[in-house]
């Protein structure tokens, strides 16, 4: 039995998409479309304008307009109410948001609701009330002589291009689109060729929510294309990326040209460490979901468990048995707990990872096989006996995989722990808040959980050290991303 469609959500799907720019849905330049299939079943879910380089232009001619034009002339209170209009309007439309994301992404109905589609008006909410907060300083000179009045403002960026994953299709939108409205950005929204409908979706929501014409188009369609043309053009000043390290490390080269500015929230290979002194009845379904929530596609998984000897067999034999009883079915099935993978190809990776790690010699303590041979599903596995050389150990899957690791002791933990070139999360359980606070410091990643996984709150600053990515998303820290400072200085 499946969930009923609303029929808004059966005709919103059925519809042609076409893409969405300065106000107006529009064929690609050259007619071209692609399809988005649905991860439960492979089969073709809707199909979409796609974007080429000359439509990618035009949405950059139309943000750029809205840039110097109307949108520049709203106070800043003005944005921020248009920006709250559509956090109120996402929750009016929660429910086909959900199953839209549902059907694209292939997640389960009760997450999308219970998670995406609140997080995504919550991001919406909490940037309306910076919009009226973006502000500069004055600065008291050393220059001798004359009097000088000296201050600061901040200004928008430009026309920013945006550029997001399939994992949390409107949730990563959110994070992308409202810190960069709330600062007076205009924006180019690419995106994932696996999940385009929420975002088109969205992009009917903010022009209801009264955004000018321009101000924020979506433009779907494929990373090589698309989203190259949008990384590399000359009339873009600045570029968000969400996505693998390796595209990141694309955008880097393809950004170069005009030396747009650049924030990229990259991969992970986050550790989560259980102390033996650590409260089991909460860490060991905290560190199931640490690495099963979203099916894996998280970039802040929890995807290396690390348990203190005395207690590992406990901390994985409890992992596993979860594991076992967690219901992988389609997302529309009332109780499916996981839904399948993104892709074939997200399959046929994560396969991969599980093939190479048998042949390393890991060991299967739960799941390791594809469930079914219709759509995308795979059973949530739980490894043991790998060692750090391991591709497993190594490498970001991305999908419903945990390795775990015993160890002795905190200096030894602290080390396994950044032996990554990742440094996004970080989780640590331990009833001993100055052994957790030690090891936190020690750790180098962007976010670390202590006796927690996967709180992620608006307010709250997330992006990541060394390979995993430039800048931060959310909370005041992504104002910097979005803002250039101008001095401007007054002789008396
Ligand atoms: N940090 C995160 O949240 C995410 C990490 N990943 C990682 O990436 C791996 C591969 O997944 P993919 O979907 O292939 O990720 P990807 O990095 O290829 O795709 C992410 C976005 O980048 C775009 N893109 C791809 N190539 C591009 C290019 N040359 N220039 C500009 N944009 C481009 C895609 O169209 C999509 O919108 C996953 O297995 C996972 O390890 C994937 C999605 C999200
Ligand atoms: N990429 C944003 C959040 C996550 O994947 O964990």
């Amino acid at each position: 039995m499946t969930v009923t469609l609303e029929k808004s959500v059966r005709d919103f799907v059925s519809a042609p998409h076409q893409l969405f720019i300065d106000g107006d849905r529009v064929d690609s330049v050259l007619g071209r479309t692609f399809a988005t299939p649905d991860p439960a079943t492979g089969e073709t879910l809707a199909w979409v304008a796609e974007a080429g380089t000359e439509d990618v232009d035009l949405a950059v001619r139309a943000a750029r307009r809205a840039f110097t034009g109307p949108w520049s002339r709203m106070t800043p209170a003005q944005r921020g109410h248009v920006i709250w209009r559509i956090g109120d309007l996402i929750l009016e439309h929660a429910e086909r948001l959900a199953q839209l994301e549902t059907l694209d992404n292939g997640k389960a109905l009760a997450v999308a609701r219970a998670a995406d589609i609140p997080a995504a008006a919550a991001l919406f909410h909490y940037m309306a009330g910076w919009a009226t907060k973006i502000e500069g300083s004055t600065i008291p000179l050393s220059v001798p002589g004359a009097g000088f009045h000296a201050y600061t403002l901040r200004e928008p960026v430009g026309v920013v291009g945006q550029i997001i994953p399939w994992n949390f299709p409107l949730l990563m939108a959110a994070w992308k689109v409202a810190p960069a409205l709330a600062t007076g950005n205009v924006v180019v929204l690419k995106p994932a060729e696996q999940t385009p409908l929420s975002a088109l979706y969205l992009a009917e929501l903010i022009a209801e929510a009264g955004a000018p014409d321009g101000v924020v188009n979506v433009i779907p369609g494929y990373g090589e294309i698309a989203g190259a043309a949008l990384a590399a053009h000359e009339d873009v000043d600045k570029v968000a990326f969400t996505g693998s390290t390796e595209v990141g490390k694309m955008i880097v080269q393809a950004a170069a040209g005009n030396l747009k500015k650049l924030t990229l929230e990259l991969g992970g290979k986050s550790p989560n460490v259980v102390f033996d002194d650590a409260d089991l009845t909460v860490a060991i379904p905290a560190a199931a979901s640490a690495i099963f929530f979203n099916h894996g596609q998280c970039c802040s998984a929890g995807s290396r468990l690390y348990v203190q000897e005395s207690r590992f067999d406990e901390v994985v034999d409890g992992v596993a048995d979860i594991a076992r009883h967690i219901r992988v079915g389609p997302g529309m099935e009332p109780g499916t707990e996981m839904g399948p993978l993104i892709s074939d190809e997200q399959l046929r990776r994560v396969t991969g990872y599980l093939e190479s790690g048998r042949a390393e010699g890991a060991e299967t303590r739960a799941g390791g096989r594809r469930c079914g041979d219709r759509g995308y599903f795979l059973e949530p596995t739980v490894l043991t006996g790998t060692r750090r050389d391991m591709k497993v150990v190594r490498e970001e899957i991305f999908g419903p995989v945990l390795v775990a690791s015993p160890f002795s002791e905190l200096d030894e933990i602290a080390a396994e722990a950044n032996d990554t070139p990742y440094g996004l999360a970080a989780g640590v359980w331990t009833r001993d808040l100055a052994k957790a606070q030690a090891l936190a410091g020690k750790i180098r990643a962007g976010t670390v959980w202590i006796n927690c996984y996967n709180v992620f709150d608006p307010a709250l600053p997330f992006g990541g050290y060394k390979q995993s990515g430039w800048g931060r998303e959310m909370g005041h820290a992504v104002l910097d991303a979005y803002t250039e400072v101008k001095s401007v200085c007054v002789q008396l």
